[in-house]
């Protein structure tokens, strides 16, 4: 990088005094950066090649931090940070302790909301917009949303308020590339599609108006009668109609990839009084061959190539790989199963399903609390439902779940994805606080497979219970058994004992128990023999499995082990068991503690909290004073756990 312009840009500030030429060589510097080091670091690579344009724009004609700058789940903000003083960290980007993949307070005043979950940038920004009119204050506000944040049910809240506050100035910035993820879907998207090919029209009604006045005898009476046709014409003379019918001016559309029209656009909508949208079309991955021809896969990419574009693949199975597969026997037998996805189709392990059964395979966008409740509509019209979504974006169908599928008491399953630490997304990714919001809800079953074969098992026994299942599973974790998949057995809530020793009681769940029962081999050299116990059902619980194992043997401490937060997960679970049974046994947790847990791999996160091989083995000799006061995971702290 010896002429490169990138290397001093120290803020905004420095962009905005670049003429037409260096701008242009700085996004050509850009793209190679964002390539060379997310071909290292892994990370969302299309997304961010498709605004750099854009960013490049929105820093040169507003003025951040004055100016505020909200980006909608926030995966494409690497261009911001690169502009924002923050390039010379960016090969530390999602690294353990390193850059963020998304806005964070703490590594920028430029950095106005933290994202990273979808469709939260246009109420943000209202607030922001309200608050500085309440204070009387100076400033814009930008939320800068893609076209497949804008199928989440929460942008058109927002949208909806905001063009209801005529004299509130807001700016929102619409990148429409026509993908989510895999490509976008619903009503809006096929309107947004017409918004972009009517711009042709509109070139090409300006070109009939041009001839028509060339002969007024026949053009004045063609014309007319032209005006009058309904349908079609409409969007052409009102563009962006629906946005202006919620009370938004609409600019553009315009090719997001020109810098200067961008500019032009956006220092038109600095001079419009209230709410407004500006519609700029941009390409997904564009200026990287191998992003442009598969934006989904390089959506977010792992390590590859940079320049074969061939991504690293990940060796073996995973548990979505045996779900997957789970699903796909399952639905051979039975074509009442419909599988449902909120744009997540190809990371939940869909995309085999929707080729093979296509009417039986339903993306409803970025849409969970829909996805959910349109699963209790299939599942009361007599189908079975299997709403495939990553833990923490459950959460936002947690009403959805208990009001509309276990209230009604109606078969949903759940096949809850990226369960546990997910790794390089971090705090906005987590997946540890499934058990914790599902638990105390009625009529639900929590199964919590350990290996591939619980999971395909765990997939039949949902299909048979026909009630609401939620099944939960991690991320990448290899399951460490091949999976028989013409085997029909279900699996129970019965706890499992799969070791004996007299030492220690380890209760585990899910797939950290494959960690776990490494570590007691470990212990085993040290003359430690622990009985470990592992709970396949959070809901119902196996309290008596619990409670004869305990009182057979009367342990001194329980190490309770969880992938997931220690306040409404198994720890809790179990300690309200002891309480009520009098149980002595000290409990220490191996569990996530109570704050938000930071990006890094998962193997990374789980030594650090303590839930590595090392980690429980070391934990387990604290516990029994054979070791010195060598702490593991600082944050956990050892406390008998007051039920
Ligand atoms: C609530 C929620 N559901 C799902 C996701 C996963 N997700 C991240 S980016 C994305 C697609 C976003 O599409 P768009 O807004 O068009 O941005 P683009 O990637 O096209 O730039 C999805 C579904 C999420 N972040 N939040
Ligand atoms: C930004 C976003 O929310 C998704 O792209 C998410 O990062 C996907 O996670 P996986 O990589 O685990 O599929
Ligand atoms: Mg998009």
């Amino acid at each position: 990088m010896d002429d490169s312009i990138l290397k001093n840009i120290k803020s905004p500030d420095d962009v905005k005094i670049l003429n037409e030429e260096e701008i242009h060589k700085l996004s050509l510097e850009i793209r190679d950066f964002l390539v060379e080091n997310i071909s290292k670091t892994g990370g969302h690579l299309a997304p961010n090649l498709g605004v750099v344009e854009l960013t490049l724009a929105l820093h040169r004609v507003f003025q951040s931090p004055k100016d505020k700058i909200i980006f909608d789940v926030g995966h494409q903000s690497y261009v911001h940070k690169l502009l924002t003083g923050r390039w010379d960290r960016f090969h530390t980007l999602r690294q353990f302790e390193g850059l963020s993949g998304f806005p964070k307070f703490s590594e920028s005043d430029h950095d106005h909301f933290e994202t990273g979950h979808s469709s939260t940038s246009i109420s943000a920004a209202l607030g922001m917009a309200l608050a500085r009119d309440v204070k009387k204050e100076e400033g814009e506000v930008v939320a800068v949303i893609g076209d497949g944040a804008l199928t989440g049910g929460m942008s058109f809240e927002a949208l909806n308020y905001a063009g209801h506050n005529k004299d509130c100035k807001l700016i929102v910035v619409l990148n429409d590339n026509e993908m989510s993820i895999s490509a976008n879907v619903g009503g809006l998207s096929s309107y947004l599609n017409r918004l972009r090919t009517d711009s042709k029209y509109t070139k090409i009604k300006g070109d009939i108006q041009y001839l028509l006045k060339k002969v007024p005898a026949i053009g004045g009476k063609l014309y007319k009668s032209l005006e009058r046709v309904k349908g079609s014409l409409k969007y052409l003379l009102v563009a962006g109609i629906l946005f202006e019918e919620l009370g938004f001016k609409y600019l553009g559309p315009i090719d997001g990839h020109n810098i200067h029209n961008i500019e032009e656009i956006l220092q038109k909508a600095k001079k419009v009084k209230g709410p407004v949208l500006v519609h700029v079309i941009t390409k997904k991955g564009k200026g990287y061959l191998p992003a442009e021809e598969n934006p989904d896969v390089f959506h977010g990419v792992g390590v590859f190539d940079k320049d074969t574009g061939q991504v690293k693949e990940s060796s073996g199975t995973s548990y979505t790989s045996v779900f997957t597969k789970s699903i796909l026997v399952a639905a051979e037998k039975d074509e009442r199963i419909i599988t449902i996805t909120a744009a997540m189709k190809n990371g939940t392990g869909l995309k085999e399903f929707a080729t093979k059964y296509p009417h039986r395979f339903f993306d409803v966008g970025i849409a969970e609390q829909n996805a959910v409740t349109m699963a209790a509509g299939l599942a009361k019209a007599g189908l079975k439902p299997v709403f495939a979504v990553y833990s923490t974006f459950l959460q936002r169908g947690y009403d959805q779940v208990l009001h509309d599928v276990c209230l009604p008491e109606l078969p949903v399953i759940l096949a809850i994805d990226r369960a546990g630490i997910v790794g390089a997304d971090g705090e906005t990714h987590q997946g540890i606080y499934d058990i914790a919001f599902l638990n105390h809800i009625p009529n639900m079953t929590i199964i919590s497979p350990r290996n591939g074969q619980q999971l395909h098992q765990a997939v039949i026994t949902a299909f048979k219970l026909n009630s609401p299942v939620a099944i939960r599973y991690p991320r990448d974790v290899i399951p460490e058994a091949l999976v028989d998949y013409t085997r029909e057995t279900i699996i129970t809530n019965k706890v499992e004992k799969l070791t004996d020793g007299k030492d220690i009681l380890i209760v585990t769940t899910g797939a950290i128990t494959d960690v776990v029962l490494k570590a007691t081999e470990t212990l085993k050299q040290r003359g430690v023999r622990g009985t470990v116990l592992h709970f396949p059902f959070i809901k119902p619980f196996d309290k008596k499995g619990l409670l004869e194992n305990t009182n057979k043997q009367d342990f001194t401490n329980t190490l309770i082990i969880e992938d997931h937060v220690e306040i409404g997960g198994l720890t809790s679970i179990v300690s309200r068991i002891y309480t009520e049974a009098g149980i002595g046994s000290k409990i220490t947790s191996l569990s996530l503690p109570d704050k938000f847990i930071e990006h890094g791999s998962r193997n990374e996160i789980l030594h650090k909290y303590g839930m590595s091989e090392q980690g429980i083995s070391d934990k387990v000799l604290e516990i029994l004073g054979l070791t010195g006061d060598k702490k593991y995971g600082k944050e956990n702290k050892i406390r008998p756990v007051v039920g």
